[in-house]
């Protein structure tokens, strides 16, 4: 079995019907194939109508599966009604929503205009809250025992200099999935978030990441798995975060990066040394032990 293979058996997700921000590209793109093949009506919804059409064609005749699309800045809390309205009309009810929908810039926090800064958040931390709130209180009202599965960052958790506006904003993300996990558990309402490193796409790569910084950084050369993630691999594990295959789960984060975030161990700077330094630093421990010095 590869890792790059669906993992959920066929029609895991039939009668389900599932929003997915942003996704008519990247990572938001894979997720949306994925539940199709699973069963799943989909939705997808981002700023860009010629995008979006393209995707739910392409993805209606490779998976056979459901698909419609409805333009949407995530911003803007009529027309993420008018997303919900119009899943509802094509589908009956909507089930869950993978709130995915991101922007961000790579750059010294100083550099940034307010309205850069403004930019970041408010499709993040706004269009998340927004979103949730919307289909919180039409699965109250309906009794509907909804699943919300939160794109995050590892650096939600740990900060992360450079991406500042993206930081604050994934982390109040973060923050919120776990507040409304709590108080919504009491409607059967779930709330659950992917902390993913880095998945190569067009997206995070061309426009965040300009070529001379992606040669720089060489991720592959930072993680201890030694490799980028697989879109199938994401898709998995948020087809099961939506799935009620993890219906005991929730407020939960899961990170999935190769171990990227371990770099913050102290001693992970050891990793540059090699096999014959480390022979001559453990001879030198060793008689260091042997000759009984102790700290003054
Ligand atoms: C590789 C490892 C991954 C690490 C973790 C990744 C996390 C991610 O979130 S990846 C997701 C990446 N995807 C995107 O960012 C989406 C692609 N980006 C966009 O679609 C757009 O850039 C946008 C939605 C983020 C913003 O577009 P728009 O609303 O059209 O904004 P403007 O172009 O009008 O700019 C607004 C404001 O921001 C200033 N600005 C724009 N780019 C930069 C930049 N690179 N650095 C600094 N400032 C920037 C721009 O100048 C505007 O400000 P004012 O000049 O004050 O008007
Ligand atoms: N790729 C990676 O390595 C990582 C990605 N992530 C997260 O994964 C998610 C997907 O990122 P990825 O696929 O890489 O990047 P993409 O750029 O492909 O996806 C971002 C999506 O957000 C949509 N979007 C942007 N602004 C708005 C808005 N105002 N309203 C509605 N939709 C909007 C875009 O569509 P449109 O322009 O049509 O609006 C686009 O489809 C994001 O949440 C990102 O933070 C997290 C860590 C690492």
């Amino acid at each position: 079995m590869a890792y790059n293979e669906g993992m959920l058996r066929d029609g895991a997700l039939e009668n389900r019907t599932i929003i997915v921000t942003g996704g008519g590209t990247g990572l938001g793109k894979s997720m949306a194939a994925y539940f199709l093949r699973l069963g799943a009506n989909v939705v997808i919804c981002s700023r860009k109508e010629d995008i979006l059409e393209k995707t739910a064609s392409e993805l209606r005749q490779s998976t056979g599966g459901k698909i419609i699309y409805v333009p949407c800045d995530v911003r803007k809390t009529e027309q993420i009604e008018n997303v919900i309205a119009k899943a509802v009309e094509a589908f009956g009810q909507v089930d869950g929503l993978v709130n995915n929908s991101a922007g961000n810039f790579i750059s010294p926090t100083e550099r940034l205009s307010y309205k850069a800064v403004d930019t970041v958040v408010d499709i993040v931390l706004r269009g998340t809250y927004y979103f949730t709130l919307a289909l919180g209180k039409y699965w109250i009202e309906n009794h509907i025992k909804g699943s919300v599965l939160n794109i995050v960052t590892t650096y939600a958790t740990t900060g992360s200099g450079w991406v500042v506006p993206s930081a604050m904003a994934k982390a109040g993300v973060l923050t919120m999935t776990k507040s409304l996990a709590f108080e919504w558990g009491r409607h059967g309402i779930r709330l659950n978030a992917i902390a993913p490193g880095p998945f190569p796409t067009k997206g995070a790569w061309d426009r965040l990441f300009p070529e001379e910084l992606a040669a720089k950084f060489a991720f592959e050369n930072r993680i201890p798995l030694a490799r980028t993630g697989e879109h199938q691999e994401l898709a998995n594990l948020a087809a099961y975060l939506i799935s009620d295959f993890s219906a005991y789960m929730t407020g939960e984060v899961i990170t999935l990066d190769g171990g990227e975030v371990l770099a913050g161990g102290q001693f992970n700077f050891l990793k540059e040394i090699t096999d014959n330094q480390w022979d001559a630093i453990e001879e030198q421990i060793k008689s260091a032990t042997r000759g009984g010095k102790s700290p003054e």
